[in-house]
C-alpha cells in the first residue's frame, strides 16, 4: 500500500501497517522526512513509534518523494493536512495538490487502484473533489478502474501508536465493492491483532461525517463540562465532585469531562470550525457546536478575570506554566497559552513561560517573552502564576512557590495542590 503524507498520521499508520505485515511506501514532498524514515527514524515523537520505524524501515516500510512508487501498490491512503481557512472553512489546497500528483502517477498503470481519504474532510469532499481530480489526472474512471474510500482516523497525539493498533472502532467508508474489499483486507490483520474492535462499514460521506461528529461531540462534551464547572464556581461548589459523579452514569461516561481552560490542539479547533462552516453552507446553523466554541473561547478570559481579582496584570511578572496544548506533547498549535500570552502582553505584563518540552516551539512564535528552564525558575520573583497545561509535574510543585514575590496561583487545570503560604484560586 502507499500512504501519501508522512506527518503525525501518515507515519504512525505506515509503521503500524508495516508492523501487522503490510508492505508500505510513504510518499512525502519533504526530503528530510523521507531521508529520516529511510534511516529508520520517525520525523515525529510518539511513544513506540521509534521502535516500529527502526524495525521495519528498509524492509516492509520505505519512503520516497517520488509519487511513481504508488504504481507498485494497489491502494493509496491520503494522509495530508486539512487546515482551516481564516473563516473556518476547510482548506483543501494540499489535498487537491496530492490528488493531482497521485492521479498523474496513476495515469501510467494498467490495472485498477483504490484511493482512500485518511485525512479529516467535510462530507462529500472525497467523492466530489478528490475522486474527480484523481480521475481527471489519471484518465481513470471512478467505479471502473478507480475505486474510492474514506477511513477516518481517531488517534490522539501522545498515544498515536497505541490508539491506532487498538482502536475503539474501525470505520470503513467505501464507494464500491472493490474499495470495500480492499479496506477490509488492509484492516483485517490489524483488527485480528487488536481487542476485537467493531468494524463499521458505511458509505463515504457517512465516514467523513463520523469523524466530525466524533471530534465535535468530544469538544462539546468538554465545553459542557466547562459550562457546568463555571456554574459550580459561582456557587462555590466543587466542580470536580460534580463532574466525577455525573461521569459514573454510563450514559455520560467519565472521559473528557476534564474542566478547565479548554480545548486546543491541531484538530478540535479546526475541525469544529470546519463542520460549522460546512453546515452553514448547506443551510443549517449548528447552535450546539457554536456554543461549544463560545464556551471554549471564554475560558482563558475567565482565567484572566480570576487573576485580576488578586493582581493587576499591568507591569506584573506573570509565570505561565504549560505552553503545550496538552501534556505529553511539544505541540503548541491552538494551545490555550496562546490567547493568554496575547492578552497578558496587551495588558502590559512581564511574561515568563515554562513548559517541560514545548518551550522551543513557543519561543519560535513568541520570541519576546521570557522563558525559564524549570517551573521553579519561572516562579522565582513572579507576582502571579497561571497554570495552563496539566503536566503531571505541576501537581508536585510545593516549595517552588516560596520564591514568588506574591504567591498568587491561578490554576486553569485544577492540578496544583492547595498549600499553606500561597493564594490559590482555581478557574473551575
Ligand atoms: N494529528 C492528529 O493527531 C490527527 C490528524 N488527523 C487528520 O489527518 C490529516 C493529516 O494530519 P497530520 O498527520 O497531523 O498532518 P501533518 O502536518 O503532521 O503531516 C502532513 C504531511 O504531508 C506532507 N505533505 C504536504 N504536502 C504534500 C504533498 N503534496 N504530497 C505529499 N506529501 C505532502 C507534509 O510534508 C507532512 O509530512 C489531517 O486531515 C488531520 O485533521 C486525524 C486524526 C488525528
Ligand atoms: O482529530 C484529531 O486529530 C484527534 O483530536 C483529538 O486528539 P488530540 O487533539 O491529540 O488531543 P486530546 O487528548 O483529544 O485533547 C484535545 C484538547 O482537549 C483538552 N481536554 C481534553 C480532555 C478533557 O477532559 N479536557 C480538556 O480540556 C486537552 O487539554 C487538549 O487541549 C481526539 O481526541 C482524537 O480522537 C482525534 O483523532
Amino acid at each position: 500500500m502507499s500512504i501519501v503524507g508522512s506527518g503525525y498520521v501518515g507515519t504512525t499508520i505506515a509503521a503500524c501497517f508495516a508492523d501487522v505485515g503490510h508492505d508500505v511506501v510513504n510518499v512525502d514532498i519533504d526530503e528530510g522526512i523521507v531521508a529520516s524514515l529511510n534511516d529508520g527514524r520517525p520525523p515525529i515523537h510518539e511513544p513506540g513509534l521509534e521502535e516500529l520505524v527502526a524495525e521495519h524501515a528498509g524492509e516492509r516500510l520505505r519512503a520516497t518523494t517520488d509519487y511513481a512508487a504508488v504504481r507498485d501498490t494497489d491502494v493509496t491512503f491520503l494522509a495530508l493536512p486539512t487546515p482551516a481557512e481564516e473563516d473556518g472553512h476547510i482548506d483543501l489546497s494540499v489535498m487537491k495538490a496530492g490528488a493531482r500528483s497521485l492521479g498523474a502517477a496513476l495515469g501510467e498503470i494498467d490495472g485498477s487502484h483504490v484511493v482512500v481519504t485518511k485525512s479529516t474532510v467535510v462530507p462529500t469532499t472525497t467523492e466530489e473533489t478528490i475522486a474527480p481530480i484523481v480521475a481527471e489526472e489519471s484518465g481513470m474512471t471512478v467505479g471502473e478502474d478507480l475505486h474510492v474510500g474514506m477511513n477516518p482516523e481517531f488517534l490522539r497525539e501522545g498515544s498515536a501508536v497505541a490508539d491506532f493498533l487498538d482502536p475503539d472502532k474501525v470505520v470503513l467508508g467505501a464507494g464500491t465493492d472493490r474499495a470495500r474489499e480492499s479496506l477490509r483486507s488492509t484492516f483485517d490483520p490489524l483488527v485480528e491483532g487488536a481487542d476485537d474492535p467493531p468494524v463499521i462499514e458505511t458509505g463515504i460521506a457517512e465516514a467523513e461525517m463520523i469523524k466530525y461528529a466524533n471530534n465535535g461531540f468530544l469538544a462539546a462534551k468538554i465545553s459542557l463540562a466547562n459550562d457546568i464547572a463555571n456554574i459550580c464556581k459561582e456557587y462555590d461548589i466543587d466542580s470536580e465532585a460534580v463532574l466525577s459523579a455525573i461521569g459514573l452514569d454510563h450514559r455520560i461516561g467519565s472521559a473528557f469531562l476534564g474542566a478547565g481552560v479548554g480545548w486546543g490542539g491541531s484538530c478540535f479547533p479546526k475541525d469544529v470550525a470546519a463542520i460549522i462552516a460546512a453546515a452553514r453552507d448547506v443551510g443549517y446553523e449548528p447552535a450546539m457546536l457554536e456554543a461549544a466554541v463560545e464556551v471554549n473561547d471564554r475560558q482563558p478570559v475567565r482565567l484572566l478575570e480570576r487573576l485580576r481579582e488578586y493582581v493587576d496584570p499591568a507591569g506584573a511578572r506573570v509565570a505561565v506554566l504549560g505552553l503545550a496544548f496538552k501534556p505529553g506533547t511539544d505541540d503548541i498549535r491552538n494551545s490555550r497559552a496562546i490567547p493568554l500570552v496575547e492578552a497578558l502582553s496587551a495588558a502590559g505584563s512581564e511574561i515568563v513561560g515554562y513548559d517541560p518540552v514545548a518551550t522551543d516551539n513557543f519561543r519560535a512564535r513568541y520570541p519576546d517573552i521570557d522563558y525559564a528552564d524549570s517551573a521553579a525558575a519561572a516562579l522565582d520573583g513572579a507576582d502571579a502564576a497561571l497554570v495552563v497545561t496539566d503536566w503531571p509535574e505541576f501537581a508536585d510543585l510545593d516549595g517552588e512557590f516560596d520564591g514568588m514575590s506574591t504567591p498568587v496561583v491561578v490554576d486553569g487545570r485544577r492540578i496544583v495542590t492547595r498549600r499553606e503560604g500561597i493564594v490559590y484560586e482555581s478557574l473551575v
